[in-house]
């Protein structure tokens, strides 16, 4: 609608470029039109309309995504648009289908772990989606331990085949997106058997379903697992359930980038480590922080333009009441996680670029930073997923009452969201395989093995250990040398208290078990740490635009300094800080509140999203909520009828019921 844009004072108070701020939100100039021009091309499709989604029932909102997919093709075909461009389209389609998982690991695993030759074969029909991928690898009874799977792959050397089998009831895969209902393939993760010996989990590409009529290939047994969590939201996605009764595939469809089976099965080992079967994982953990930022922008781009709307007390002499984002109590919720928004959204900047540095280096043989691109972007992915689902339900609670109907957008928004915690590894799981990593790196420190990357840091830790913080004013607060000293050493000292800890234990398992909790704490202070000092980076870059770089410093502080106030214990128990100084970060974070307080709508208008996208009458763009809400609620099919459908046979004997016995 083009008409009143009640938002407009909000807007007129800005003080910055918000034109510049899109361009750094989105990345790049290149970036940000790309994206627009597809969410724009999305928004003006009738087809692609998600509205009434979440009151459609399994089958209907299952067939209707399919349309959808269907239909985004099509368009990425007519328009011949760059893998790029259709990557953007069907993130604006904006519903999880079989389509995330073909392109989002069924193509990167073939990639990263096939051989040439397999590449050869298996890419270009995928690439025309003549085969529709998925990827199966956690089954009922083991999804972290992936060392425990039960699936076998066992090598006939007579026919040249692997025979792929489910000995038991938990071996059956059990959640593989686009499994359920579409795919025709999957990577099945599977131990390898060859002569009578086991050599741990590997990858094969397994045909699922007939190419002519879509029947299972006999043997195979699959099916969807059930309905999810929520209305719609991941319902759309037909998460899987399959079992084999020995089936047969030829030898080369094993992904042997790893590891190859010979013709008379035996197993060679190529240069590469082991752990690069796991790295499919490691591509989509550092997509998935990338997206941590973009849910969370959602979410807190509703939650600031209705807080700017919605006006409760403090009326004086009938004049208009406060706007709810003027009470300090408001902005302290919703700025921090503004804040932590564009903190993700550097954080996964950075992270893309070090996933890109260490493809190339592991296609000239250098595996030297494997460990640490494992640690960042199992930390990072859990760092990010942990708070962005926290953020999701703390801007419902923001929205007041109106934030619980589903025409905020929020319900179906965590929803869909929240499983990203559980999915491509359980957050404290990953978090533990941080803690690992950085205790090596501690024990390594007395070798004179100097730390590199985002333990650096450690190789200073006789310093850290002794820094006073250098904080006697507010204004100090920042610096960004004085922040970033506080949080290297937070997290220095937890390390290295952790380690003595451990050290005390006979058996470094048994100690490593007992003391898990402490060490995830040690490893969110970690991740944290590297989210702080990837904002500061970014801070150090040329960033045009008027206004814009003293924006993105107001939101650092804001993000560093409440991460302060929150994890204070930590702060304060490793001596870090003083409790004057906490004190003082505190005031400043109050001031920064106010800074940041005329500009929000415009930092919440720069992440660019199209009304279609966003999906909520809170968020509007024009903030015209209250005609809309009202609008809205009579578009339920309970309004369909004014007397209900079940009056006749339970509401009005009730009540009939009652006037008996009123009369009796
Ligand atoms: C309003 C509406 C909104 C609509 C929005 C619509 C948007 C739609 C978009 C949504 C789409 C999202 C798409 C996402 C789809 C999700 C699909 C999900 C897929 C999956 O979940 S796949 C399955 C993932 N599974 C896991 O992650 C399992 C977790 N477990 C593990 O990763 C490992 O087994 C482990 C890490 C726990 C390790 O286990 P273990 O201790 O047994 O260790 P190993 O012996 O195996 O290995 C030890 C050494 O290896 C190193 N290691 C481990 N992992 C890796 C790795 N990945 N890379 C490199 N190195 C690794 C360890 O560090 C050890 O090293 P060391 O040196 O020996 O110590
Ligand atoms: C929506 C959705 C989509 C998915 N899509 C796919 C897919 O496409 N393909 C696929 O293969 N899989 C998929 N999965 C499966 C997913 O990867 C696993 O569920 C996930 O890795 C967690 O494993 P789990 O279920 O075995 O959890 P569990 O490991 O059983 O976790 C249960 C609890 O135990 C704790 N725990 C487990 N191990 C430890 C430990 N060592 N120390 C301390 N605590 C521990 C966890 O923290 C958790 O609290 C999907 C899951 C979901 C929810």
């Amino acid at each position: 609608m083009k008409g009143v844009d009640h938002l407009a004072h909000e807007r007129n108070k800005t003080e910055f470029d918000v034109d510049a701020m899109k361009i750094v939100w989105a990345g790049s100039r290149h970036a940000f039109e790309l994206s627009d021009r597809m969410a724009r091309l999305v928004a003006s499709d009738p087809a692609f309309q998600k509205d009434g989604r979440i009151r459609l029932g399994r089958k209907e909102l299952f067939k209707n995504t399919l349309r959808k997919a269907a239909h985004a093709w099509k368009r990425i075909l007519e328009l011949h648009l760059t893998e790029e461009e259709a990557g953007w389209l069907r993130n604006f389609v904006d519903e999880p289908s079989f389509t995330d998982l073909h392109w989002g690991m069924f193509v990167p695993a073939i990639k990263g772990q096939g051989t040439d030759e397999q590449q050869q074969k298996w890419l270009p029909l995928a690439y025309k989606m003549q085969i529709i991928g998925s990827y199966a690898q956690t089954e009922l009874g083991h999804g972290s331990n992936v060392q425990g799977l039960e699936t076998t792959a066992t090598f006939d050397p007579e026919t040249d085949e692997f025979v792929i089998h489910s000995p038991t009831l938990t071996s059956s895969k059990w959640w593989p997106g686009g499994l359920g209902k579409v795919s025709t393939h999957a990577i099945v993760y599977a131990r390898l058997i060859t002569n009578g010996q086991e050599h741990g989990v590997h990858g094969f590409i397994v045909q699922l379903r007939s190419l002519d009529d879509h029947m299972p290939i006999p043997g195979i047994t699959i099916g969807d697992i059930g309905m999810k969590f929520g209305n719609g939201a991941y319902n759309t996605m037909d998460n899987g359930v399959l079992t084999f009764d020995h089936i047969r595939i030829p030898r080369n469809q094993m992904l042997m980038r790893v590891l190859q089976v010979t013709r008379e099965g035996k197993c060679v080992k190529s240069n590469v480590p082991r752990q690069l079967i796991y790295g499919t994982m490691v591509f989509v953990r550092q997509t998935i922080v990338a997206d941590a930022s973009t849910a969370l922008a959602r979410a807190v781009c509703i939650a600031t333009r209705y807080s700017a709307v919605r006006r409760q007390f403090g009326s004086q002499d009938g004049g208009m009441e406060t706007q709810v984002i003027d009470y300090k109590t408001q902005q302290s919720r919703l700025f921090p996680l503004l804040a932590s928004a564009y903190a993700f959204r550097f954080v996964g900047e950075w992270l893309k670029w070090l996933y890109t540095d260490v493809t190339q280096r592991l296609q000239a043989n250098d595996f030297s930073i494997l460990p640490e691109a494992h640690a960042c972007t199992a930390g990072l992915k859990s760092l990010t997923t942990t708070a962005t689902a926290d953020a999701i339900e703390e801007c419902r609670k923001l929205c007041g009452g109106h934030g619980y109907l589903c025409a905020s957008g929020l319900p179906e928004l965590f929803a869909v969201y929240v499983p990203a915690c559980t999915y491509e590894g359980d957050n404290v799981v990953l978090l533990l395989q941080v803690a690992r990593f950085l205790m090596k790196t501690v024990s390594q420190l007395g070798s004179g093995k100097k730390p590199v990357g985002t333990t650096a840091y450690l190789g200073r830790v006789q310093d850290l250990l002794q820094c006073c913080c250098d904080v006697q004013t507010a204004e100090d607060w920042l610096k960004p040398s004085v922040v970033l000293e506080a949080f290297e050493a937070r997290s220095a000292r937890m390390c290295v208290a952790r380690a003595q800890n451990l050290s005390k234990f006979e058996n470094p398992e048994d100690g490593f078990a007992e003391l898990s909790a402490d060490l995830v704490e040690a490893s969110v202070a970690h991740c944290q740490l590297i989210v702080v000092s990837k904002f500061i980076d970014k801070l150090q870059q040329d960033i045009p635009g008027k206004g814009v770089n003293r924006q993105l410093q107001n939101l650092c502080y804001i993000y560093a300094l409440n991460l302060l106030h929150k994890y204070l214990g930590d702060f304060l128990s490793t001596g870090c800080i003083t409790p004057k100084q906490a004190s003082l970060a505190n005031d400043q974070l109050r001031s920064l509140y106010s800074q940041i307080r005329p500009n929000a709508i415009a930092l919440v208008d720069a992440f660019n999203y199209t009304d279609h996208y966003l999906g909520s009458v809170l968020g509007r763009y024009d903030g015209n909520v209250y005609p809309k809400l009202y609008e809205e609620a009579w578009k339920d099919p309970l309004n369909d009828s004014v007397v209900p459908d079940g009056y006749h046979e339970y509401i009005h004997p009730m009540l009939k019921q009652q006037l008996r016995n009123a009369r009796l």
